[in-house]
Formats: C-alpha cells, structure tokens, sequence
C-alpha cells in the first residue's frame, strides 16, 4: 500500500442525500477509501498510489458534475522532497522493500554462482547466467536512478556505480560486477530503510488527529468527518478518546494527556471557561481551558467548542513545519554540499588519468580501467552526503515527539553550540500572573483613593500588570463604582496615562516620572521604592496632575520548574544565563538571585534587549532567547537561536521561533540542548568516518592493495555506519 490522503474542494451540494451518494460512488473507485464529502463542499479520501493516481480521481469527481474549487494533497510536499533513490514506485511490486529484497535476491544469485565457479565439473556459463541475472536484480534501481538523473542533467554515484559495473561486464568480470551492483544496491536499500524508519516516526504525527468527530448539532449527535466541522460546532469528546479538534472546554471535566503535542508526560486537568460562549481564540485561554486536537481525552467526558477547523489545527501546523524542517539544510550540510562541488568534479579527472595509466607504466588497459573503477567507487562521497540529513532528520523527529519542533538543521546545529542562554523575565521565567502585593497613599491620601485612581486607568491597559492591579483593586474596594478612566495612552517599557474625573493620571516607573518632569522622583518615593524592588516586588507611583498619590506594587511568581531547569542547564556547563526584562534592575536581581541566573539585566527599553542579544553575540559567539515569541520576537530574532516557549497555543511563536517548546513551560529546554550537542557530535562522527573511509580506501585502491569488491564493502559499509550512528538519536533521551 502506497497510501496518500486528498483533500478537495468543490462548490457546495445541496443535500446531504447527494453527499451520501456521491461518497458512494467515489468509494467505489478502484483504490480509493475512507471517502467523505461535506455538504459544504470538502471532499477528504485515501487514495493508493499503487492502484489510482490523482488525476484520475479528480477526473471521476468532475465527471460527477462537481466544480472543483481546490486540491490540497496532503503527501504532496514529503513526497517530492523524498530522496531521489525512492521515487521509482513504479518497479515497488513487493512494497517499500522492494529494493531491499531485489538487493537480497541478487546476493543470493552472486553467491551460488561463486561458489559453483569453483567446481571445475560445471560448466561456467551456470556461474556466468547467475552473476548476469545477480547483475540485473542487482543493479535495476541503480540504472534507473542514474537514468533519472543523467535525465536531469546531473552525475550521481549511481551513475558512477553503474559505469564501474558495465566497466568489469565488459571486461568479462561479471562475478565482479554482479558482487558490486549488489553490494551497492543492498547498502543504498538498507540506507533507504533506515531513513524511511526516521521519517515514519515524524508521519506518525498525522495518525495522531481521529478522523472523525461526535457532533451536537439541534441536540443530536452525530459522527462527522474532522474536515467537516465548522468553527462553533460543540463536539462531545468520550472517556480515553482522543480529541478531534483545538477548542474550548465548554462542559465536563477531565485529564488530558497532552503528550503527544507538548511532550508533558502529565496530564493538564481540564475543566469548563465560564465565557467560553464568547471565546474566540484559542490563544488567549488558559491551560486548563483550552484543548487541542490530537490529544488523549482521560476519564471524564468533555464537550468542546471548535475554534479552529482541521487544517489550522495546532497538530496540523506542527506536521506542515516539521516536515518543512526535515528540509532546511544545516551549516555543516552547507559546508559538504560546497565542498562535493569541487570533490566530485576532481575525483572524475583523476578517475579519467588513472585509467591511462597503462600508457605510463606497465599493465594493461584491463588493470588500468580496473584500478580506475575501484578508485571511484573509494573516492564516492556516499556517506558523507547522507552523514549530516540523517542526523538532522533523525534529531527532529526525535524532538518533535518530545513537544520540542526544532525547525531545520540550523537550528539543531546552532543550539548545540551556544555560549550563554538569555531569558525573557515575565511569563517566561516567571507565570507572567502578578498579583497585587502593597498599595501605600501619600499624605492625606486614602489606600481607597489611590486603588480607585490606579483601578480607573489601569483598567483601559492590557499589560499583564494591568490585570493584576485591577482585579485585586477591585476586590479590596468591594464593589463599588469607579468613575470610567478616558484617553488611555500607553507609554512604552514607562507606564500609562489616562484622564480621570478631570484630571491627568499617570502610572509607571521612575523613568516615566524623570522624563516627566525633568528631575528626579523624591528622595522618599526612591527609597520606598527600592525597599520594595530589593524584595522582588514591581513597584509604581501612582501620579495625578502634579501630585504623587502613592506607590502600587505587584509582584510576580518564577514558574515552579525553573530553578531545576536552570540547574540542569548550569550542569550541562552553560554558564551565562541571562534574564533581560523591562522591569527595575533590583527586581531582576531579587528574582536572578532566587532562581540561578547569573546576569540579571533590568530596566531595558525593548531596543536595550536587541543590543544585549547583539552585545553577548559578540562576547559568547552564539547565543539562543528564549522568550514568548510575540513582544520579544525582535530579541530572538537577532539570537543566534530564537526559542519560543508556549507555542502550542500561539501560532505566533509556533512561525516565528528556530525553536518552539510546546508546552507552556520550560523543562524541555535542557532536553533540545543535550539533543542538538548530541547531533552536533554524531555530525562530527560522522564526517570523521566517512571522510575517513575515503582517505582510507582511495590509496589502497590506488596502489592496487585492494580490489573492487572491497571498495564496495568499505563503501557501503560506511554509509550504513553514518546512517545508523544518526539513527541513535531517534533513542535520545537526556
Ligand atoms: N500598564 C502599566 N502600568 C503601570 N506601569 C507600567 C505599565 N506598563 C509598563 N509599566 C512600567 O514599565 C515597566 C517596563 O514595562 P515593560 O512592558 O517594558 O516590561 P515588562 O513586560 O513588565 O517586563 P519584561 O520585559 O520582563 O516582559 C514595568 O515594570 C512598569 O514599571
Ligand atoms: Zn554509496
């Protein structure tokens, strides 16, 4: 089976009974399953390669009557970017293996036929036709692969191989060449095996979403296709079920296992928003709120509104970006690509004089040409070309099951070679969740006085300590009414200004007020000011018109998982960790010295922040930000490596980071940096082996030491070492 998944668009139907029927009919097209069509004009199936292709299946739908709108074929994408060795489905009469058994069959071939070759009683044309049909199974992929790419203008090993194999055939070497194509295609199956094992383990993320959901809809249930759901729809989610879609709990209680999209091995108790009618967003829920599709339903049963359909869900990103990522070329392949540039085109020169070597010394041009082929096949960059894509492939479908989407081999790279580690402070290292902790008049002033005044502005504001001063306020204040706060302006990284019952408000730090009024805030304000800051509390004056009225302080909490967090990274041997924030130096350094940052850097306007990141570049070579990814998203992206926390509930950071931690949290951080060191070294492995096999290989060949079959063997060999070694870190755990 060759199975892919379509997904088309076509102009409405009417009637759910001609949806039905058209199901129906499609179903019954040879190859085709699992069909669906909506009312509102999607039509989702399976469709086997091996059996049907696309074309004809959007040719039976238009014969239908049916408008096509659009086509999205899901295995699209993977399937070209699928190495070059693995497009000749045609010839895939035993499945993906194909390959693999022809390689094994040809072996079998080559061996019977040298064993018979010693036995001076049979005659030889047995061991001849044996090594011919051993030369056939053998070498049928290879001579359409390098047909393939000679066909797109390009010289590949294959090629190589395959001119090295006809070489000994018409030297009458066919034992030779019938060993060499097999021992060629057998590595390059085995290869092509090992690989598919990777990526499988990042395709297995598809099979992660039900195909189907249960549906409230005029009170009855009824079982949908996912694609089929629309923004709004209530889904009833049963006990150990897996959830169909990213929404809002609206009914029930119950743990969910998130695993397979954060990572968390625990699972996140869910329970009902109480405005979860006018919830639109899922980004702006809270944990315990918000659900995603993919994720495992445990005892309860749970309702769900649907706010995002199939396609957008969050899982459906992930897959779209991680399989993108497997894409993205790292440095070091870079670095190999350049590098066979020039190595391939000398390698050929030297092929082309070694194989005039008889008209210098002494030996036929049989020896010549011999010497020549095994010299080529020495010298293939086989493994070096696959050394760095198995590792990158292999790290980020390791990740990717970790809650962890590492988007490219850059990034993989990168991280594993980082200097220091900066931190945005609020809701990265801290909740991100103030609370109220001192409000203190000035005066004759009354605490109610300077609450309602801070409450009225702060009201209009949607920074994160806005929320906290209005709601504690409001608490303390009982109830009462406050005049509405008008003409809100914002003032950046300082504070707020507003109009209050006709007089000018503002609120902030004392860069707000020093600029303000040109001199420094009173001496008295400071002090108490400090008092509170030394203690980790965020403290601002609260001014009207040309008065201060007192100071409100909040304070917010470090996330409970990162002190470990950040001793495991001081363990794995970073030793800069940075917290950049905007609040007050005293307050970084109050929280730094609670939770093991060693360069606490406050009071940063957010250009301070792109600096800082551009100043420890400079002392630490390379440097990764971790941070939400929406209002730090310029600091990380002049990091070396942009990491965004929390990116399963905003796209934002899921498109903007390197680097996404799904979960809202930060303890899969010392996990991608002990996985990418992990892919740098096995990188670096790699390199040594292959290159090393090469400058191995390439003079024995030359001298004449050894012969072609163990240039193939030596050859193989170490691509398959290279591959496997990468596979390792499919088993990564830190
Ligand atoms: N709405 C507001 N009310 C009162 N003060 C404010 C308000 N917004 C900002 N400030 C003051 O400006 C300072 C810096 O704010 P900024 O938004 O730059 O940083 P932050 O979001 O608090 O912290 P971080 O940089 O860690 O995310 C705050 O610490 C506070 O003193
Ligand atoms: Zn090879």
């Amino acid at each position: 089976m060759n199975t892919n998944k379509l997904q088309i668009e076509i102009e409405k139907i009417q009637h759910t009974r001609k949806a039905r029927r058209m199901e129906r009919i499609l179903e019954r097209k040879k190859g085709v399953s699992d069909v669906s069509v909506s009312t509102s004009g999607v039509i989702v199936m399976k469709w086997d390669a091996d059996q049907t292709n696309q074309s004809s299946i959007i040719e039976s739908i238009e014969k239908l009557g049916l408008n096509i709108v659009n086509v999205e074929n899901y295995n699209d994408h993977v399937d070209k970017k699928e190495d070059s060795h693995n497009t000749h489905s045609g010839l895939r009469v035993l499945g993906e293996n194909t390959e693999l058994y022809f390689a094994v069959f040809s072996g079998v071939c080559w061996v019977t036929g040298f064993v018979l070759s010693f036995f001076s009683s049979i005659d030889e044309s047995i061991a001849t036709t044996l090594f011919i049909i051993g030369a056939a199974f053998g070498g049928v992929f290879t001579f359409i692969t390098a047909g393939q790419d000679l066909l797109r203008g390009k010289f590949e090993i294959d090629f190589l191989m395959l001119f090295a194999a006809i070489g000994a055939a018409v030297l009458g070497k066919w034992g030779e060449s019938a060993l060499l194509l097999f021992l060629f295609s057998l590595g390059h199956a085995l290869e092509h095996y090992a690989m598919r094992r990777a990526r499988k383990s990042i395709s297995a993320l598809s099979d992660l979403a039900p195909p189907v959901a249960l549906v409230k809809r005029n009170g009855e249930l009824t079982q949908v296709h996912i694609e089929q759901l629309e923004l709004g729809d209530i889904i009833v989610v049963k006990p150990n079920t897996k959830i169909a879609a990213d929404g809002v709990v609206t009914n029930g209680t119950s743990p969910v296992n998130q695993a397979a999209i954060t990572g968390e091995s625990v699972p996140v108790d869910k329970r009902p928003s109480t405005n979860w009618q006018s919830q639109n967003e899922v980004k702006k829920l809270l944990s315990e709120h918000r659900v995603f599709a993919g994720t495992m339903n445990g005892s309860g049963v749970l309702e769900i509104k649907v706010l995002k359909r199939a396609k957008d869900s969050t899982l459906s990103r992930l897959i779209t970006l991680v399989k993108e990522a497997e894409t993205q070329k790292s440095p070091t392949q870079h670095l190999t690509d350049r590098f066979e540039k020039y190595y391939v085109p000398s390698v050929l020169v030297t092929v082309m004089l070694l194989m005039l070597a008889f008209l210098v010394i002494n030996e036929t041009f049989e020896q010549s040409f011999y010497r020549a082929m095994s010299v080529l096949i020495a010298a293939s960059p086989c493994a070096l070309a696959i050394s760095t894509p198995s590792a990158v492939l292999a790290g980020i479908a390791r990740s990717a099951r970790q809650g962890v989407l590492i988007k490219g081999g850059r990034p993989l790279e990168d991280l594993g070679g980082i200097g220091a580690i900066a931190f945005d402070k609020t809701g990265t290292l801290t909740e991100g969740r103030p609370t109220l902790t001192h409000a203190i008049p000035f005066g004759a002033i009354t605490k109610a006085h300077l609450l309602k005044i801070a409450v009225a502005v702060e009201a209009l504001s949607d920074h994160p300590l806005a929320a906290a001063i209005v709601e504690a306020g409001q608490q303390e204040l009982g109830g009462i009414d406050i005049p509405e706060a008008q003409n809100l302006k914002a003032l950046t990284a300082r504070g707020i200004q507003a109009n209050w019952e006709g007089s000018l408000i503002h609120i902030g730090n004392r860069r707000l007020f020093e600029e303000l009024t040109g001199k420094k805030v009173p001496q008295e304000i400071d002090l108490k000011m400090a008092e509170l800051e030394t203690g980790g509390h965020t403290a601002m004056i609260v001014h009207q018109d040309e008065e201060y009225m007192g100071i409100i302080s909040v304070m917010d909490i470090a996330r409970p998982e990162v002190v470990a967090t950040l001793a495991t990274l001081k363990k794995m041997g970073l030793k800069r960790m940075v917290m950049l924030t905007g609040d007050n130096q005293k307050v970084a350094d109050a929280i730094a010295k609670d939770i093991g940052i060693t360069d606490p850097m406050g009071s940063l306007l957010p250009e301070d922040k792109v600096n800082a990141i551009e100043q420890l570049k400079q002392q630490e070579g390379s440097v990764a930000m971790v941070g939400d990814g929406v209002n730090d998203a310029p600091a990380m992206a002049k990091s070396t490596v942009g990491i965004a926390m929390g990116a399963a509930g905003s796209d934002v950071a899921l498109e903007t980071a390197d680097i996404a931690l799904m979960a809202d949290k930060l303890d899969n951080l010392p996990f991608a940096i002990g996985l990418s060191r992990k892919a740098k070294q096995i990188i670096k492995q790699n390199l040594v082996i292959s290159l090393g096999m090469v400058a191995l290989l390439v003079p024995l060949t030359i001298m004449g030491t050894i012969a072609i079959g163990p240039a193939v063997v030596g050859h193989e060999g170490s691509t398959l070492i290279v591959v496997m070694n990468a596979l390792r870190l499919l088993r990564y755990e830190l």
